[in-house]
């Protein structure tokens, strides 16, 4: 067992995560107040969380706060009274959105109850014409051989992460950057392995929009060709990381292709079917949100992912989760820093934070040569991990 490195804080000026908490967050909390048309208490309520988050201490949530026990059992009362930066980078992010949904009155009770601070940036993503041209490629995909579309969608979902809004808001180059196609970690035969007949497949969605078209397009794509008995789709209870998916955003993704015409109209009637007939289940489950790595899951979602084939994280940030949010060797094996997961896991996610282990020594020196440390962050490599 490989010795296990401190978890990440966001202390060091210059490194990612502090990157993150001091530019991204304050642009965030910018773009949202431009977004919608707040009025003077949720103006405030904007300004005082800026302070806070980015000279501040962590404080208490109020007593009545919709959410305080879950915070209380997930940390809150040991980072009371400490710097945003001195506390695990993975908690204050997540403190960060919570924070900024109470800003605009997200909780309630109040008249923007349940408005979604972030919708405005995901229907511009999925009303623009790259989705368009997404969609309109499926036409062509139809006519092709069934494991070539398999490998196809599986691919676009797998890149389709890249469409992280928040990422993209801290790294305005970030799209122009050209892919590396070839993965830093290849287990997709595992993969396919493991979904081929399989009766439960959990997939746990990461961003909106062009992320979740793709997700949505692989799971139709499976439970038509039978490959798979039924699907569960874990998205967020609440908005989060800007563009992380919640249940409006599943609807909004389903109306999308359904109205799009051609063969993207035709997955989602199959979604569609597949919601009504029960192939096709969501879940929102609290923890979906939580500041923890996966190993801290509760007993009632362990189960539940027990009792899965497979379950696929999408995404940056249920890596760091699933891996726990630390600096391991690259070389660290997947198996073992995923041994704590209840059952068959698969990560499918471009690298867009320092965190990353499973690589051999060769590609790890190949990357290194080639880019420095850059090819961790930057959203260009992407990566297929199964432990099964
Ligand atoms: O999970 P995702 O959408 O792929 O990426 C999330 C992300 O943009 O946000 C985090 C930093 O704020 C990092 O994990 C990553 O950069």
């Amino acid at each position: 067992m490989s010795a296990i490195p401190p978890v990440l804080l966001s202390d060091e000026p210059g490194s990612f995560p502090y990157s993150v908490l001091a530019e991204r967050h304050p642009a965030i909390v910018g773009q949202v107040r431009e977004a919608f048309p707040y009025g003077p208490d949720q103006h405030r309520a904007l300004d005082t969380l800026l302070e806070n988050c980015t000279k501040g201490v962590i404080e208490p949530l109020p007593a009545d706060a919709p959410g305080r026990d879950l915070w209380t059992d997930w940390g809150m009362d040991e980072h009371i009274g400490r710097s945003w930066f001195d506390i695990p980078w993975l908690w204050s992010e997540s403190w960060f959105y919570r924070r900024l949904l109470d800003a605009v009155g997200y909780f309630g009770p109040g008249p923007w109850q349940g408005v979604d601070p972030f919708r405005p940036f995901k229907l511009a993503e999925l009303e623009s014409p790259e989705t368009d041209e997404e969609l309109a490629a499926l036409d062509d995909l139809a006519d092709r051989p069934a494991e070539e579309q398999a490998e196809a969608l599986l691919h676009g979902s797998l890149w389709g992460n890249r469409a992280d809004l928040g990422f993209r808001l801290s790294d305005g180059d970030a799209e122009a950057r050209a892919a590396v196609p070839a993965l830093v970690a290849d287990d997709s035969a595992a993969l396919r392995t493991l979904l081929d007949g399989a009766d439960t497949l959990c997939l746990v969605a990461d961003n909106a929009g062009r992320e979740l078209v793709p997700d949505l397009l692989l799971i139709a794509h499976l439970l038509a060709r039978g490959r798979v008995r039924r699907a569960v789709l874990h998205v967020k209870s609440h908005p989060y990381y800007v563009s992380d998916a919640t249940t409006a955003d599943v609807v909004d993704a389903l109306r999308r292709l359904t109205r799009a015409g051609g063969a993207a109209a035709g997955y989602g009637r199959e979604l569609w079917a597949a919601m009504a007939d029960g192939r096709l289940t969501l879940r929102a489950h609290p923890f979906s949100c939580a500041p923890l790595p996966y190993e801290a899951m509760p007993d009632d979602l362990r189960a539940e992912l027990a009792g899965a084939t497979l379950t696929v994280l999408k995404g940056d940030l249920n890596y760091r989760r699933l891996v726990g949010d630390r600096r391991w060797p690259p070389t660290t094996p997947f198996a073992e820093v995923t041994a704590h997961f209840p059952g068959p896991v698969a990560a499918l996610r471009t690298l867009k934070s320092d965190v990353i282990t499973g690589l051999t020594p060769a590609t790890e020196a190949a990357l290194v040569a080639a880019e420095g440390q850059r090819w961790r962050t930057g959203g260009t490599h992407a990566l297929i991990q199964v432990r099964p």
